[in-house]
């Protein structure tokens, strides 16, 4: 969990009911912060691999966002990906502009803001056995041996590894970006997910070191930029990726919001 002055950011996992925090989470922030308003909302996760075994109302996308349409009329839906295999939901504020025909718009001043997000399966076994406890001491030995603090140097690390297997880290900069990874290494259903909002002019390298720490065998890739981010313009060089490495593109659809453009690419090894 990420709290800044004018955002909130809840990563969780499992079967977690993080949307159930939505209306308590509102009043707490007009009640604590006087916030009436919501400026802008991002819901996104990747298909389950089993939504079966998930909670209401998080067994099925459709669920999610009959919650999300109760208590945001400008919401919208997407799916990014191939439905019937991987594929990425994502729910956010999309309204229209709300003026009359001769009225001018208001300036924006807007913030640079950007978020890099890579989701990864069927990850290298052997670096998977670092975050657990037969390998690693404790948290610090497990982000230091696996190479997760040279990923983006100067973080101060809030890292946690879990019993018998698992970790979780947290990471601030001095003048406030983050970066968060979530371990889950048990072969059957390894999976890491990696995100960061750190300003660059280029995420090709932040890209390169996060699958060669990892080594997952499929991920994808999503950019979100805004106009004055200094990502905007080079968001648009992952179209001209086919490859990574020894990884293929499989996927890539890119969209525009109003106050975000978003990129989403799928690779892997081999086809899925
Ligand atoms: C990375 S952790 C969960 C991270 C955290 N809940 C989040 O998303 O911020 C998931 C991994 O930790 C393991 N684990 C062990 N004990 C756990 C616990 N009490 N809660 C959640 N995960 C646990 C799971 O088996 C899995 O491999």
């Amino acid at each position: 969990m990420f709290i800044s002055k004018r955002r909130f950011i809840l990563k969780t996992c499992g079967t977690t009911t993080p949307l159930l925090c939505l209306e308590p989470l509102l009043l707490l922030a007009e009640q604590y912060a006087g916030f009436t308003e919501v400026e802008d909302l991002f819901y996104s996760r990747k298909n389950y691999k089993r939504p079966d075994l998930q909670v209401t109302p998080h067994k099925h996308f459709d669920q999610e966002v009959a919650l999300l349409d109760s208590l945001f009329p400008d919401g919208v839906a997407y799916c990014m990906g191939a439905v019937n295999k991987d594929c990425w939901y994502l729910y956010t504020l999309n309204p229209f502009p709300r003026r009359t025909p001769h009225q001018a718009l208001p300036p924006v001043i807007e913030e640079p803001d950007q978020t890099l997000e890579i989701l990864m399966t069927d990850l290298d076994p052997e670096i998977m056995s670092i975050f657990s406890k037969e390998e690693s001491l404790n948290a610090t030995e497990a982000t230091k041996r696996s190479g997760i603090d040279k990923i983006i140097p100067n973080m101060i690390i809030d890292d946690f590894l879990f019993e018998p297997c698992g970790y979780s880290m947290n990471g601030v900069t001095k003048n406030g970006c983050y970066m968060t990874i979530h371990i889950t290494p048990e072969s059957e259903f390894s999976y890491v997910s990696f995100e960061t909002n750190v300003p660059c002019s280029s995420y090709r390298e932040i890209i390169s070191k996060v699958l060669d720490t990892f080594l997952p065998g499929k991920f994808t890739v999503t950019v979100f930029a805004n106009q004055t981010s200094p990502i905007k313009d080079t968001a648009e060089e992952l179209q001209y990726l086919s490859t990574i490495g020894e990884w293929s593109r499989r996927d890539i659809q890119h969209c525009q919001f109003k106050n975000y453009d978003l990129i989403y690419t799928f690779y892997s090894k081999f086809p899925s």
